[in-house]
């Protein structure tokens, strides 16, 4: 309201060159970026009381046998295969000996309601029609085709699950589990793009992270090589709630009443936070930035942390995922993870089970009473309901409803266009955006996050040691339907080709 804004106003702003608004992966790398070029000048504004944003943890388990979990990012995913580059990421993990361990998603066993049911020979099937998806989606790319649907693509290829349980599992588990929105609300041609640029630049690995210090000790470790303990340059437990740019600088306020001028500022806020209104702009976005907002999804992906007596242990130590298919509900409870196995949590007791999309809204949306009974009654489905004892901890996070994140990382619906997403990503002004959401061949991941902090950093740092004007990033205010060929080029934020083959190799 204007009263409050006057109230503001009242006491004189902080000023800074630049103002990173979020601590977490892409706000410390921009500050490292920054740092590294000798803009040294910056305030990072974080709502939590800690640093890490969605790679956060916690300790789960019952009085003496609790173990640290993550509730956000989990996995390194794309390591490395010689002479290819390294996922920065996994540098950081190797760097700060994160304890990891790889995951085996052919460990595997089936179940339906009934009990353990094999059915894996339709995840062979699924992958099969998936290889004919992935050349389709190169020739939408190199003959400037329309993008469509994930499942049109699929069911182009061969694969129609049709209202087949198994079927539908094998298939949650090959997409939705990644992607977090199911075949028919996610692109074929940048869902493909967005795997190949990490697992066939990388590595095909996905590297499990449990680490009792918690996956962010990486985002902890970069940071404390450029802040002091208590560094006046990293306001915690601050909420900004409103951001005012203009082409010579940018303005933020805070709930408690105060307020940084900045002559930059680094937005790396989560889509969900962006779409659900919770900062406002002055001046109101335009519509290309607005349009580029709300055209992207933000999905949500939730694990749920059950702990049995240790010595009662119900399922296969030497399995890594338990795969269910429920005979009426796609997605539901569809994927145990055991830690309690080799070269992870020995002895821990724990499982946990991840939904996604509609399905944890559900989930986090009720209370943790009712998700436990329907957990259990699947566990026992599956198991048989004599060999499973009740838990003795039981606990999940709300993705969904975290008020400084709204969901868990971002997706790409069908038919959109590089132009389209680079309205999400580009400047307004002295305004910057950075984040998981703002990469366009690696959104969703940690290394997306990375690169976009790191790229945004450089650029600003750029222009404060020229003493000149940035040029900005483009933007798009007529939109094509389609991305031509020419456009797949560093402006639009396509930094490497997504036909590389060195993981591919592994
Ligand atoms: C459940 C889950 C599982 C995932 N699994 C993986 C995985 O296995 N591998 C992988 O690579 N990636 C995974 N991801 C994605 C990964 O966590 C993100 O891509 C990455 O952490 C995003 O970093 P960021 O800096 O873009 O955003 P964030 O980490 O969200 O940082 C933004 C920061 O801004 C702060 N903020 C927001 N609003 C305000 C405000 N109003 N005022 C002040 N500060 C504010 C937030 O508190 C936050 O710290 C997962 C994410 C989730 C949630």
């Amino acid at each position: 309201s204007p009263l409050s804004r006057r109230s503001y106003t009242a006491t004189p702003c902080k000023k800074t060159s630049v103002a990173i608004l979020g601590a977490g992966t892409a706000g410390i790398t921009a500050a490292q970026g920054l740092t590294n070029k000798s803009v040294t000048d910056f305030i990072i504004v974080e709502y939590n009381g800690d640093i890490g944003g969605r790679v956060a943890h916690t300790t789960f388990g019952a009085h003496n046998q609790s173990y640290t979990v993550e509730l956000g990012a989990n996995w390194v995913q794309g390591t490395v295969t010689p002479p290819g580059p390294s996922n920065p990421i996994w540098s950081l993990a190797l760097l700060y000996n994160l304890r990891n361990t790889y995951s085996n998603y052919s460990s595997l066993e089936t179940f339906k309601q009934n009990g353990a049911n094999d059915f894996t020979d339709l995840t062979a099937q699924y992958l099969n029609a998936y290889s004919t998806l992935e050349q389709d989606a190169g020739y939408i790319l190199t003959e400037n085709l329309q993008d469509r649907s994930t499942r049109a693509g699929l069911s182009l290829a061969g694969w129609k699950p049709h209202k087949n349980p198994e079927a539908q599992a094998s298939e949650w588990f090959q997409w939705d589990f990644e992607y977090a929105y199911p075949p028919e609300q996610s692109s074929q041609e940048f869902g493909i793009i967005n795997y190949n640029t990490t697992f066939y630049q990388y590595s095909p690995a996905n590297n499990y992270v449990f680490d009792p210090r918690g996956f962010n000790a990486f985002i902890k470790g970069t940071a404390a090589t450029f802040l002091t303990p208590n560094d006046p340059r990293l306001l915690l437990n601050t909420i900004v709630t409103n951001v005012s740019y203009s082409e010579t600088g940018v303005t933020v306020y805070n709930q408690d009443g105060s307020c940084i001028d900045a002559d930059y500022a680094i937005c790396t806020f989560s889509l969900g936070v962006l779409q659900n209104d919770v900062v406002t702009f002055d001046p109101e976005l335009p519509s290309w930035k607005q349009m580029g907002i709300a055209t992207f999804q933000m999905g949500t992906y939730t694990k749920i942390f059950l702990q049995f007596p240790p010595d009662q242990v119900f399922w296969n130590k030497s399995t890594q995922f338990f795969l269910y298919a429920d005979p009426v509900e796609r997605g539901y409870y569809p994927v145990f993870q055991s830690l309690d196995g080799p070269g992870f949590l020995e002895g821990s007791g724990i499982l946990f089970v991840t939904v996604v999309d509609q399905q944890s809204y559900q989930v986090e949306s009720q209370d943790d009473e009712t998700t436990k009974t329907q957990v259990m009654a699947v566990l026992r489905h599956m198991f048989g309901a004599a060999n499973v004892p009740d838990p003795i901890a039981f606990m999940y996070p709300r993705w969904s409803l975290e008020p400084w994140a709204f969901g868990s990382y971002s997706n790409w619906p069908p038919g959109t266009t590089l132009e389209m997403h680079q309205n999400l990503r580009a400047n307004l002004g002295r305004l910057y955006f950075a984040g998981e959401a703002t990469s366009t061949e690696y959104y969703g991941f940690l290394h997306g996050a990375f690169f976009e902090g790191q790229a945004v950093a450089g650029e600003i740092a750029d222009c404060i040691t020229r003493g000149t004007n940035c040029s900005g990033e483009y933007n798009y205010r007529e939109l094509h339907g389609t991305t031509p060929l020419s456009e797949y080029n560093a402006a639009n934020g396509w930094d490497v080709s997504s036909f590389l083959t060195y993981g591919l190799s592994a």
